[in-house]
This record gives structure tokens, C-alpha cells and sequence, in this order.
């Protein structure tokens, strides 16, 4: 059955400060793309509501606007069915109709709206429900005749949306099916929910607040992020110099060769008279009147006559002050990362501090009542064979790892740490992540007033990793205690942590082609991965997660999104090996 899609993009969300809710970014995409996209593998798409940019088109785009504009969803819904009907092309049998704000839709639920639709005769329309039984009557598939024969002749705009519902429908639960009303409704149901890899890297970027940027002396400032652009604050080179070993030379030859020579960093060379010349060292500055320099290689010396060789190359072995770069010249942007060459740059411009922020500190919380990090084992004990190799694994992602400290399974445990931790930016613990009787962190969290950034992530291992923000800004990464799922979560997340902390720009990701990937699903996979030479990567089946093993004899951690197939490109997290 031919499906089309009606999508209702005008509205205002006056709660929302008259916002474009449509517009808002979730997670690095549009409310109104992620509609889009949800449909757009069915037959025509609709817009009603004002033209926008989108980044990916659907094939068979339609606009319209509702009559009076903010006319309300039934006026909506009314354009978009007048649009289709004005469309020359093949009408269909089915028409989605779904309002463009709402973060969760998403193509599979959809599908599931519309199989139901098109398997079930007994029904004109179904509806989205959420896990409390709300039916969302902007979140359905309508058959074509029905959804005309409910807004009748014009008779119907103004009307509530519940008002047009047929008596046949059906309702299917599809998990949340939350509008967006106001910034802390999304905050809360973005928090609430399992996210892709990819929107809880976006998320974290957006949501996460910059640290304060701090000058420092350029030589302290390694391994920070630039907090403004490097500008040179003198000339490169600061004074005419000599490129080579040579003469410096002033008008046309032969020269007279003076006595003297000029050494770099003595004092200032005697002025040079046109058609005498003076022997120069490499890096010494030249003689005023001096024209050109010539390099011993190029020139021939008879007693005190100076030569320029028959088939020397015109070449003039000065170094022109600020030839390389001029005072207040831009030589990286704000947002790079402080290397050594980049010390290197700022001391050759003449730049003793540099305004930087991060790296980002971090104290590491290692919790159980199982774990010893010292001493005998008991019966019911374990080594903690993560909090003494995690520094390793935590500067890969750009942290500043400031010590580690251990807490007990008990609420006020949590609590204290939490609190305890306030000389840091990032607060990561190890473990107590999930959902069971002795994990206490999303308690804690909740306690402590934190707002939830990523409360769970569509990836195995580690999807029980959780990113939250404390009140005094501090940031907290919840990882999962099973050793290879701490780490493989640290090194997929961490660089966005610490990049949404420093404002460090966007780097591209590592990749390799992945021969024969693990299947996936739903979730992506985290899985330990063999550098088999060019280009070419291979990912172990499965891995044990309860300790690092599996990462012996590996390269990298292959992120294995859903639908990867053998040959893809795929995303390699590099294994730090010191
Ligand atoms: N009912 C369910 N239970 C669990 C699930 C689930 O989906 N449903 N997921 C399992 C997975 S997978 C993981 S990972 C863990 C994540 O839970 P937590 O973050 O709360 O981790 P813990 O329970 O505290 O510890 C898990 C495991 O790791 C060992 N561990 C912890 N810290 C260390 C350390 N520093 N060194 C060595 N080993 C450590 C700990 O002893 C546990 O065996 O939840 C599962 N359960
Ligand atoms: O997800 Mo656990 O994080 O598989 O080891």
C-alpha cells in the first residue's frame, strides 16, 4: 500500500519562549530531520510549516502552510492533505501524520504503526502510545479515505485533534512518545533515554559547559587546548638575518671584502658601503646598506675580491623580517591542541603565556565491596585491575588523571564521594552503574541535584555508562565495573567529555576497514580489533568483559555500528600500549 507522510512543523511553542520547535537541535539533529527521517522511506513527505534548510531531503518533498498560520494541528494537517490531493502524482492509501517535535520518533516505529495499519482491515487509523497508556493522536498512520473523511470540507480546522479521530483505531505502545514543551522536558526525557553512540557524543558536546580558561607560561601550557588563537607578538624573523654561511653584500659586484665579520648574536654590524662586501655567520643579523647575502657555495674569494660564481642561481640568502609571519599574525585557531611544535610557534612569536583551557582533571572512584587494591584476597575478594592502569587510559583521552580513591557499596558512601571529589572537573567511577541492589550512583546523582547528560548508551559492552553534570559543574562519567567495558566505554566517550571541556574542535575519527565484523543489531559493538596491515582490520567475534585479556595482542577497539558489513569503514579507537 502506497504510504505518504503529512508532517505538522508549524508550531509555536510559546512555553518555550515562542521557539521554533521543529528547528531544535536533539542530539545533533533537528526535531524536524529526525521526522523526516523517519518517513522519508515511504512515498511523498509533506512539510507543513514555514521552509527550512534540511540536510537530507527526502525524494518527494512537498511544502505547505496551514490557514491562519498557527492555525493549530487540525488547520495543519488539513494543508498537508491539500497538498497531497494538489500533487499530480500517484495518491496513496495510507498517510502519516506526525507532528515534527518529538526527539523519539524514529523509522522502525513508524514501520511498526504502518504494518499494523496495512495487515489489520478491522482499523482506519493507528496511534502511538506511551508506556502509560497516553495516546499520542499526532503520532499515527491514517488511511487516506478516513483522514478525508475526518476533516470533511474545511468544517473540521479549529477543532481538537481528538475531535477527527475515526471510531476504528487501534494504539500500539511504543515506548516514550514524549512532546517537547520545554528545555527541561527535553533535558529530562534526553536523559531518560538509551542514546546512539553518535547522539551521546553529541550530546555530551552540547551540553556539556566549558571550563574556565586560565593563563599559563607557554611552556607549562602542554597538552591544554588554545582558549583564543595564537597571534604573534613579534615578527618571524625579528630582524633581517642570514639564512647561510656567506657574504653580505651591498650593490653590484665584484665587492671589496671588509675585515670584520659579523657573528650571530653579537652587536650591531657596521654599515655596509655599496660595493663592499662582509663575511656573515647563519643567523647573524645583516648590515644596514646590505642588499643581498650569497652563500659560500655561490661565490669565489681572490685576496679581498668578492666573485658571484658564472652559474650561481640569483638567490639572495637574506631572511626578510616578518617574511614568515608579521606582528598580530594569526598562527592557530582557538580550539587546537597545545603540542610541542605549537610551544615551539608561540616561543618563535614571541608569546610567553597562553590563555588555555583543560586538560580536564580527573579523580577515578573505584567502588565495590568485592575490590582490594592491596593485601591478601579473601575468599569473597577481587583485585582492582582497573583504578591502577585507568590513568593510562584516561590521558589517551585527553585527561589529567589526579589519583584514585575507593568507595564501598553503601548510599552514604556515594554521597560523600561525590562531594569529596570537588578539586576536579571529572569525577569517574568504576562501577555501580546499573540498576541493581548494590549500584548506588543514579541514586547518589539524583541526591546530589546532578542533571543526567546520557543515562545509557545503545552499545554492548557499556551501555550502563552514565554522564551527568553536579550543580557546581563538575561532570561525572559513570563507567560499568566489568574491566573491558570501563575501558572500551572511556575510550568511545571520553574524548567528547574532555572535548566539550576544553573546546578542543572536532577531530576526525580513526578508521579502518573491518573484514568480517561481529553481527549487530540494534546496538553498536565495542569489540577488540587486529591492525592486519594497509587498511585492513579485524574484530574479534566477542570478548570477556570482566577483565583485559581480550585486549592482548589487539590494536584498537573497533566500533561496530548496526548494519556494519565486511569492508566498511569503521571507527578504531586506538589502545594507548604506555
Ligand atoms: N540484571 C542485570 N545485571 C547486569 C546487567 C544487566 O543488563 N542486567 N549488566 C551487566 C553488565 S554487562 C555490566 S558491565 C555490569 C555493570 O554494572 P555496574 O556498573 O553496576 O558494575 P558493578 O556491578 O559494580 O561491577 C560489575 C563487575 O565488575 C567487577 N568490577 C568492578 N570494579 C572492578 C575493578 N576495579 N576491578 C576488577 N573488577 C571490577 C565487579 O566485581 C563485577 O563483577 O552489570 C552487569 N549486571
Ligand atoms: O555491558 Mo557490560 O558493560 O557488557 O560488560
Amino acid at each position: 500500500m502506497p504510504v505518504d507522510a503529512v508532517l505538522l512543523a508549524g508550531g509555536l511553542g510559546t512555553r518555550m519562549g515562542g521557539v521554533d520547535k521543529p528547528s531544535l537541535v536533539v542530539a545533533g539533529t533537528s526535531l524536524l530531520e529526525r521526522a523526516v527521517s523517519a518517513v522519508s522511506v515511504h512515498g511523498r513527505v509533506v512539510v507543513v510549516g514555514p521552509q527550512r534548510e534540511l540536510s537530507d531531503p527526502p525524494r518527494r518533498l512537498l511544502w505547505a502552510r496551514e490557514e491562519p498560520v498557527h492555525g493549530g494541528p487540525v488547520a495543519a494537517l488539513a494543508a498537508g492533505v491539500a497538498a497531497l490531493d494538489r500533487d499530480s502524482r500517484a495518491g496513496e492509501s495510507a498517510v502519516i501524520v506526525l507532528a515534527a517535535d518529538m526527539p523519539w520518533v524514529n523509522e522502525a516505529d513508524v514501520q511498526t504503526l504502518v504494518d499494523r495499519l496495512t495487515t489489520d482491515d478491522s482499523v482506519d487509523a493507528v496511534f502511538a502510545s506511551d508506556a502509560d497508556g497516553v495516546t499520542q493522536y499526532l503520532y499515527g498512520v491514517w488511511r487516506g479515505d478516513a483522514l478525508r473523511r475526518s476533516l470533511g470540507d474545511g468544517a473540521a480546522a479549529g477543532r481538537a485533534m481528538r475531535a477527527l479521530v475515526p471510531e476504528r483505531t487501534a494504539t500500539i505502545e511504543i515506548g516514550t512518545t514524549a512532546d517537547i514543551d520545554t528545555e527541561s522536558d527535553l533535558d529530562r526525557v534526553l536523559g531518560a533515554t538509551t542514546l546512539s553512540l553518535a547522539d551521546a557524543r553529541a550530546r555530551v558536546r552540547a551540553v556539556l559547559a566549558l571550563l574556565p580558561p586560565r593563563s599559563v607560561p607557554v611552556q607549562d601550557a602542554a597538552e591544554a587546548v588554545l582558549g583564543e588563537p595564537l597571534r604573534a607578538l613579534t615578527a618571524f624573523p625579528r630582524f633581517d638575518t642570514s639564512a647561510m654561511d656567506g657574504y653580505a653584500v651591498a650593490g653590484d659586484g665584484p665587492w671589496n671584502v671588509r675585515d670584520d665579520v659579523v657573528y650571530a648574536g653579537h652587536g650591531g654590524p657596521e654599515p655596509l658601503a655599496s660595493g663592499s662586501a662582509v663575511r656573515i655567520a647563519t643567523g647573524a643579523r645583516v648590515p644596514p646598506g646590505s642588499t643581498s647575502v650569497f652563500r659560500d657555495e655561490h661565490v669565489t674569494l681572490d685576496g679581498s675580491r668578492l666573485d658571484l660564481l658564472p652559474d650561481a642561481p640569483v638567490r639572495n640568502d637574506t631572511r626578510r623580517t616578518g617574511e614568515d609571519w608579521t606582528v598580530g599574525s594569526t598562527l592557530a585557531p582557538s580550539g587546537v591542541s597545545v603540542t610541542p611544535a605549537l610551544v615551539s610557534t608561540a616561543l618563535s612569536a614571541g608569546v610567553e603565556s597562553l590563555l588555555v583551557r583543560g586538560p580536564a582533571t580527573v579523580r577515578t572512584v573505584v567502588t565495590g565491596d568485592e575490590i582490594r587494591s592491596s593485601g591478601p584476597l579473601a575468599d569473597n575478594q577481587i583485585r582492582d585491575s582497573i583504578g591502577p592502569v585507568l590513568p593510562s587510559f584516561l590521558r589517551a583521552c585527553g585527561f589529567r588523571p589526579r589519583g584514585e580513591t575507593h568507595t564501598l557499596d553503601s548510599e552514604g558512601g556515594f554521597d560523600t564521594t561525590l562531594t569529596a571529589a570537588s578539586d576536579v572537573d571529572v569525577v569517574v567511577v568504576v562501577g555501580a552503574t546499573g540498576g541493581g541492589a548494590a549500584d548506588r550512583l543514579r541514586g547518589a546523582l539524583d541526591r546530589a541535584g546532578a542533571r543526567v547528560v546520557v543515562g545509557s548508551v545503545a552499545c554492548r559492552p557499556g551501555g550502563s555508562c552514565v554522564i551527568a553534570v553536579l550543580p557546581d559543574r563538575r561532570v561525572v562519567f559513570g563507567l560499568p565495573g566489568n574491566p573491558y567495558a570501563a575501558v572500551a566505554t572511556l575510550l568511545c566517550l571520553g574524548p567528547s567529555i574532555s572535548a566539550a571541556l576544553t573546546g578542543a574542535a572536532p577531530t576526525v575519527p580513526r578508521t579502518g576497514q573491518l573484514i568480517d565484523p561481529p553481527p549487530t543489531t540494534t546496538s553498536a559493538r565495542l569489540v577488540p580489533a587486529v591492525h592486519e596491515g594497509d587498511d585492513r582490520w579485524h574484530a574479534s567475534e566477542s570478548t570477556r568483559t570482566a577483565h583485559l585479556a581480550g585486549l592482548l595482542g589487539c590494536d584498537g577497539i573497533a566500533v561496530v555500528t548496526p548494519g556494519t558489513v565486511s569492508g566498511d569503514r569503521t571507527e578504531i579507537l586506538p589502545v594507548p600500549i604506555r
